[in-house]
């Protein structure tokens, strides 16, 4: 058995604050504190005994861990808790406390053993890495919304199409259905920023885009922004009939907006649309899907503008 002076010895020269109370008196006041309390708090023995370790929260009682403390006293229970407490010059630090109940020879709960730590640079270090985290998750998600939609029309953009368009084809391959694409330009739209300036141009890219994207009519179908006056169309499951009486009606819908535009022979804003069908197998690409609807959009344009153009081969 171990001497009772080594003990006495290791409590007063612990480094962590070892304080004991009296369950068996009204408010379980300290019975004794240890060197390492009296520097952990800045309290003499004498403001010490006979008062509840409560005053160390001083007007800060409503902390998370209380209740904990408070259902492990009445319950004659361990626990482990982290508190803000405050020293006698007013600072704030962090303790973390481990209550123990001590049981006499009849089961009595006589006292309680408290181990107090300044843990005040570890949870620092916490709340330091939990708002890293927030702000990283946060710039995560800016990311991936400017990665999927469009920064200036907010409709998705040219790699989410590029994305869906790989997953699409694979699918269409598989199961030997039909994609649709159709290059959708805006017509005259140098003369369109001449005529108006550069901030009207992008409030009319804005109101062509949401209105080419109201206007897609079944659920998988979507539109992105290619790029600059460019948008593109995907479809999966559309034959070349309806793949043209879609594109007409985005036309007509573009052309019904009634933004005004002096210098284009169609005295409103148009668009041209060129639209490719394929049946994907092994030996066909993409690339050179897109380039077909391209070519398309070349011949609408050559047409005269405000057109839609079936690629044939
Ligand atoms: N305001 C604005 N203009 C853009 C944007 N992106 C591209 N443009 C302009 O779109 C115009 C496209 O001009 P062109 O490629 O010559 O084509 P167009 O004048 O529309 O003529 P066609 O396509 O042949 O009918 C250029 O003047 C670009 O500066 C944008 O984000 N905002």
């Amino acid at each position: 058995m171990i001497n009772i002076e080594i003990l006495m010895q290791a409590v007063m020269e612990s480094r962590d604050g070892i304080t004991i109370s009296d369950a068996r008196l009204p408010d379980y006041p300290l019975v004794f504190a240890n060197p390492a309390f009296e520097k952990l708090t800045g309290y003499t023995q004498d403001e010490i005994i006979n008062n509840n370790c409560r005053y160390l929260q001083a007007n800060d009682k409503q902390q998370r861990d209380t209740s904990k403390i408070r259902k492990a006293i009445q319950q004659g229970e361990y626990c482990l808790v982290t508190l803000r407490n405050y020293r006698k010059d007013g600072t704030m630090f962090w303790n973390e406390l481990s209550i123990s109940p001590v049981y006499n020879a009849q089961a009595e709960l006589t006292h309680f053993i408290g181990i107090q730590k300044d843990v005040t640079a570890r949870v620092t270090l916490e709340q330091h890495l939990l708002q890293e985290r927030k702000l990283l998750e946060q710039t995560k998600a800016k990311l991936e919304q400017l990665i999927i939609h469009d920064g200036l029309t907010g409709i998705y953009s040219r790699s989410y199409f590029e994305d869906q368009l790989s997953i699409f084809w694979k699918h269409a391959v598989e199961s030997q259905n039909s994609l649709v694409v159709m290059f959708i330009d805006v017509d005259y739209f140098k003369l369109f920023n001449d005529s108006y300036g550069h901030i009207a141009g992008d409030e009319a890219l804005k109101t062509v885009a949401s209105c080419l994207h109201d206007s897609m009519r079944r659920n998988n179908d979507f539109v992105a922004r290619y790029g600059g006056e460019e948008f593109i169309v995907l479809a999966a499951d559309m034959d070349k009939e309806q793949a043209i009486a879609h594109a007409d009606l985005l036309c007509q819908n573009i052309r019904n907006l009634n933004i005004p535009h002096a210098s284009s022979p169609h005295h409103f804003l148009t668009i041209s649309c060129g639209i490719a069908y394929i049946k994907p197998n092994a030996e066909s690409t993409s690339k050179v899907f897109l380039h077909c609807a391209d070519q398309a959009l070349y011949q609408a344009k050559a047409k005269g503008r405000n057109k839609v153009v079936l690629y044939k081969d």
